[in-house]
């Protein structure tokens, strides 16, 4: 976390010369930004006219360091729209703050971005949800954030948004919308949900007792990610569409044999990730469509 006395380690002025870095490597001018989760990288593999920048060797930027997070930036269009891919994200259990993990949110608000889609593997704890299946992010849970684990703490700086952003209208009930009604146009309305995805900082998964408390405060899904990238992305005016990939059963009960690990993880991400790519492209080619409103824009850059 930064404070006043510490301040921020991502400044404006670093976010503005990372832009300008990246703007002067390539010719590509993203609206829409696309984070993969764990394993999810290939979600950039349809992408045309691809340009590849390594996260190394942008100025300012974390490397990734977890397998299953290729770690470099992809350019690109799909069905015509100019798109940035994060292939491999940033987590607090890296060791990064939780600046440094929305950093890349900041540049592409800066690049030009309107539309960011977030996208994670996750464990179920609905009872209904079956791996594999997809969870359109309605809501979240910032466990971490109750706790001072928050990206916006330390001075606001007004050029990115406003010192209080409303949240509760954090995933566009309009672009949720779109989601939902590709997934039903493509035939996949048997494992398609709406739910709440709850943050903890991991990195180890949770135990029975925890599992059980996070259903008690109604979340259907837990990760690692994704909620400080969309806080920021709320915070500076951005609209937001997560979808989370249910990788596997949470254990809630003591009697259960089965032990998730990353490699299960990674392992359903790769064999649903052409289900969830044919999902995004569809919806990337119509979302310039459906109007979104950000109540926190009218401060944002
Ligand atoms: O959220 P993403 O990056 O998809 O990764 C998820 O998968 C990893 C655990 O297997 C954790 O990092 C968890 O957050
Ligand atoms: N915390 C957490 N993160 C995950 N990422 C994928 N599956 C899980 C899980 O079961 N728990």
């Amino acid at each position: 976390m930064h404070t006043k006395e510490n301040s921020c380690c991502c400044s404006f002025d670093d976010c503005k010369l990372t832009t300008e870095w990246l703007l002067s490597m390539t010719r590509h001018r993203p609206k829409i930004a696309i984070v993969c989760g764990s394993g999810l990288g290939l979600l950039a593999e349809t992408a045309s006219n691809k340009q590849d920048v390594r996260y190394e060797d942008i100025p300012n930027f974390p490397v990734s360091t977890v397998p299953g997070h290729e770690g470099r930036l992809v350019f690109g269009h799909i069905k015509g729209k100019s798109c940035v891919f994060m292939q491999g994200r940033f987590h607090l259990y890296e060791g990064y703050s939780l600046c440094k993990v929305t950093f890349p949110v900041r540049i592409f608000k800066l690049m030009g971005v309107e539309t960011i889609i977030v996208t994670n593997a996750s464990g179920g704890l609905c009872q209904d949800f079956k791996v594999g299946d997809i969870m359109v992010i309605k809501d979240h849970i910032n466990l971490p954030g109750f706790a001072g684990q928050h990206p916006l703490c330390g001075p606001n700086d007004e050029r990115f948004g406003i010192r209080f952003p409303c949240m509760s209208d954090a995933y566009s009930k309009a672009l949720r919308k779109l989601a939902l009604d590709i997934t039903t146009e493509l035939g996949y309305s048997n494992f398609v949900h709406e739910g709440v995805y709850c943050m903890v900082s991991g990195p180890n998964f949770e135990t029975i007792a925890e599992a059980r408390m996070l259903q008690i405060l109604g979340s259907d899904s837990v990760g690692m990610s994704t909620v400080p990238e969309v806080t920021v992305a709320k915070h500076c005016g951005l609209r937001v569409l997560g979808l989370s990939l249910i990788t596997n059963k949470v254990s809630l009960d003591y009697s259960r044999e089965e032990k998730v690990n990353h490699e299960e993880v990674l392992q359903i991400s790769k064999m649903r990730a052409e289900m969830l790519k044919n999902v995004l492209i569809t919806f990337i080619a119509r979302c310039h469509q459906v109007e979104t409103i950000n109540t926190n824009y009218p401060n944002a850059v």
